[in-house]
């Protein structure tokens, strides 16, 4: 039996455009997805997923067509179960060629779903990790976070930037422009998530985006005013002391560059109104800066803050269900019991 775990994510900045090569620069936190893999005899693969839904379920399958679920739950909620898992497996099974290896998959997660905080990378990292571990072989970081890459590509029909795959695999803050993929320095920055309950469909989203931006001249250049804000940032960033607590001067900065973000992911249509309130109560309660985290529509805010004020008061909003401090995560992946 292997069991990895692999953090989720906030956006820094940069979420959305890095879809279209626009640099981003996303932060892996302290919350994660651990996913236990032990081997089987036959090449079925038996997935327990109790964060998936309020009851969890477990299905067990050999190949797409016979599913079958240990409790009578919906389609679509079977495909979220299996979908990235299933890609995991595959990648896991070519790295170590092992076309017919079959496993029994434990997800356990921290992690709210579909909420901005990169849930389905940490899957698929954390994923491939134990399964490949459970075979013998044991990847190199930059193959895990390609391979991770890959899967999450194919389960969201092209729709995906390496981003939060490498971000998960790494830790730390990572800048992702393209293919390009490299870890930054920073200091420690205090982040303040809140989390509506809710959650936004990327793939839609990001459609939605990318049919503005092709309606419009001036939606094609907000993309491209939003990478001028991440290399605005980076410059910020690379200037700063890494490891140390940050300068108030650099929060400040920081800070204005997230709400001028955020401002322009709301005219491209990706906030919402819940999303707007808390990033809205995070700044009165004297939060550096605010914005949505991920791709939008529902989930979770992300803010500066290095006091308690915007946590305590984004527990007293109304549209908040939850709002917690999240850490820098500086170790991505890693093998919790072997
Ligand atoms: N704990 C979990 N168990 C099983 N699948 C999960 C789990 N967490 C995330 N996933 C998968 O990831 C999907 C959510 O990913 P996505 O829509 O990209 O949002 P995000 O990555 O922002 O959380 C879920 O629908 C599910 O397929
Ligand atoms: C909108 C986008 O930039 C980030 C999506 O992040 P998340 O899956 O909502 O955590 C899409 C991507 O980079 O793949
Ligand atoms: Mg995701």
């Amino acid at each position: 039996m292997t069991v990895s775990s692999a953090p989720g994510k906030v956006y820094l900045f940069g979420e959305h455009a890095v879809v279209y090569g626009e640099p981003a620069v996303p932060c892996a936190v302290e919350r994660r997805a651990a996913v236990t893999v032990e081997a089987r005899d036959d090449d079925r693969i038996r997935v327990e997923a109790s964060d998936l839904s309020l009851d969890g379920f477990t299905v067990e399958y050999g190949g797409t067509a016979d599913r079958r679920p240990d409790v009578d739950v919906p389609a679509s909620l079977l495909d979220a179960a299996t979908g990235y898992i299933d890609a995991a497996v595959e990648q896991a099974r070519d790295a170590a060629d092992a076309p017919d290896a079959g496993f029994d998959v434990t997800i356990e997660s921290d992690i709210p779903l579909g909420a901005g905080l990169g849930s389905s990378a940490a899957v698929v990292v954390a994923g491939i990790d134990a399964a490949t571990r459970e075979l013998g072989v044991e990847l190199e970081k930059t193959e895990l976070a390609d391979r991770a890459y890959r899967a999450e590509y194919e389960v969201q029909d092209g729709e995906a930037s390496r981003a939060d795959t490498f971000c998960s695999t790494m830790g730390g803050a990572v800048r992702i422009e393209g293919d390009d993929c490299r870890r930054i320095d920073t200091p420690n920055l205090p982040f303040v998530v809140g989390f509506d309950g809710g959650a936004g469909d990327t793939g839609e989203l990001v459609a939605g985006v990318r049919a503005l931006r092709e309606e419009y001249g001036f939606a094609a250049d907000t993309v491209e005013n939003i990478g001028d804000i991440v290399r605005r940032g980076e410059t910020l960033l690379s200037a700063a002391d890494p490891g140390a607590d940050p300068t108030e001067d650099l929060l400040t900065e920081l800070g204005r560059l997230m709400n001028f973000d955020h401002g322009l992911l709301e005219a491209l249509g990706v906030s919402s109104r819940t999303l707007d309130n808390m990033v809205w109560a995070a700044r009165e309660a004297g939060a550096h800066g605010a914005k949505l985290t991920g791709a939008g529509g529902g989930g979770c805010i992300v803010a500066l803050d290095d006091t308690r004020e915007t946590e305590t008061a984004l527990r007293y909003t109304a549209e908040c269900e939850n709002a917690f401090r999240a850490e820098l995560d500086r170790e991505g992946v890693r093998v919790e019991e072997a």
